[in-house]
C-alpha cells in the first residue's frame, strides 16, 4: 500500500504492476492458440490423405490446397472476432494481396510453414501466427502440429512451450555451436554457390553440426528451446519468422540481419541466436546477398 498527496491531503492507494495490468491482446492471442490448433487438425488430416502439389515463384516452390483452406480458416475466423484488423498471410499475397505492415493490428501467417515437408510427409510442418502493432510484434504462436508443440510469446512475458516457459541456450563458443539454417527454394547457381560458401564457412569454424528441419519457424522455436544455439537464412519471407522472432527474443535470444545490422522482418534475411558472441562469429562466415523485399512486391490485384 501506498500513500499519495491529494488537494485534501494523504489518501492511500495500491500500486497496479504492469504485470496485473489487464493484457488488452489476451482475447486475440487466444484466438491466435485456439485457431492454431484447430488448423494443426486441418494439417495432420491432410497429412494422411493425398496431397495434389502445385508450384508458385518456381518449380521447387510448393503450395497444396492445404496451405490455402487452412489460411482462409484462420482469416475468417479472426475476422468474425476481429473486423478491423488488417492480415498479411503467405497465400493471399501469393494470390495478389499486398505485403503491407502499417501501424494498424496485424496478422501476419503462414498457414503450413513447411509445405515442402508437408507434401513429402516429413513430419516438421507448423502453422505459424504473429500480430503485430505500429510494426512491432506483440505475440506469436507457432504450432508444430505432428510433434503437438504449441509455442508461445507474448512481449515482455516470455516464451512458452506447451506451458513450459523456454530458455535460449548459453553456449557462447561457437566450436561448440549446433547451427540450422535451410538451403530455401531460390536454385539460381549463383544464390547456390552463395549459400555453400557460407555452409562451408560455418561448418569449418567449426561447429559441431549443421541441422535444417525444413520449416523456419519451427527452426526458430529450437534455437528458443536450446537445441540449437542459432538459424540463419536468406530468402525467407516475413510470414515464416514474424511469430517466432518474438519467441526466439522472449527466450533470451538475439535477432540480427545476416550482415550483422538491425533485423528487418520485410528484408528476408535473418539471423537468430542465443547470443551476440554467437551471431557475430556467424555474421562474419556468411556470405550476405539481397532479394527483393517483402514489401516492395507490386500488389497483382488492384
Ligand atoms: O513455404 P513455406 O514452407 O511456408 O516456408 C519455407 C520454409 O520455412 C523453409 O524451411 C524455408 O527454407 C523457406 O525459406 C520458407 O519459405
Ligand atoms: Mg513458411
Ligand atoms: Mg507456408
Amino acid at each position: 500500500m501506498c500513500r499519495r498527496r491529494t488537494t485534501k491531503g494523504w489518501s492511500s492507494f495500491t500500486t497496479v504492476s504492469s504485470s496485473n495490468m489487464a493484457d488488452p491482446w489476451q482475447n486475440a492471442m487466444d484466438h491466435a492458440v485456439a485457431v492454431a490448433r484447430k488448423a494443426g487438425e486441418v494439417v495432420c488430416d491432410a497429412l494422411r490423405g493425398d496431397r495434389a502439389v502445385m508450384t508458385k515463384s518456381s518449380v521447387v516452390d510448393l503450395v497444396t490446397q492445404t496451405d490455402q483452406k487452412v489460411e482462409q480458416l484462420i482469416i475468417q475466423s479472426v475476422k468474425e472476432k476481429f473486423p478491423t484488423h488488417r492480415f498479411i498471410g503467405e497465400e493471399s499475397v501469393a494470390a495478389g494481396e499486398p505485403c503491407v505492415l502499417s501501424d494498424s493490428p496485424t496478422w501476419i501467417i503462414d498457414p503450413i510453414d513447411g509445405t515442402t515437408n508437408f507434401v513429402h510427409a516429413f513430419p516438421f510442418v507448423a502453422i505459424s501466427i504473429g500480430f503485430a502493432i505500429n510494426k512491432q510484434v506483440e505475440f506469436g504462436v507457432v504450432f508444430s502440429c505432428v510433434e503437438d508443440k504449441m509455442f508461445t510469446a507474448r512481449r515482455g512475458k516470455g516464451a512458452f512451450c506447451n506451458g513450459e516457459p523456454l530458455q535460449v541456450s548459453r553456449q557462447e563458443a561457437v566450436e561448440q555451436a549446433m547451427v540450422a539454417t535451410e538451403f530455401g527454394s531460390d536454385r539460381d547457381a549463383d544464390v547456390v554457390d552463395k549459400i555453400f560458401q557460407s555452409l562451408r564457412n560455418i561448418l569449418c569454424l567449426p561447429v559441431h553440426g549443421v541441422r535444417g528441419a525444413g520449416s523456419a519457424a519451427i527452426n526458430m522455436c529450437l534455437v528458443a528451446s536450446g537445441c540449437v544455439e542459432a538459424y540463419y537464412e536468406i530468402g525467407i519471407h516475413v510470414w515464416d519468422v514474424a511469430a517466432a522472432s518474438l519467441i526466439v527474443s522472449e527466450a533470451g535470444g538475439v535477432l540480427m540481419d545476416v550482415d550483422g545490422g538491425d533485423v528487418d522482418l520485410m528484408s528476408r534475411r535473418i539471423i537468430a541466436a542465443n547470443s551476440k558472441t554467437i551471431t557475430e562469429r556467424l555474421v562474419k562466415a556468411i556470405v550476405p546477398f539481397s532479394l527483393p523485399r517483402d514489401d516492395a512486391t507490386p500488389p497483382k490485384k488492384s
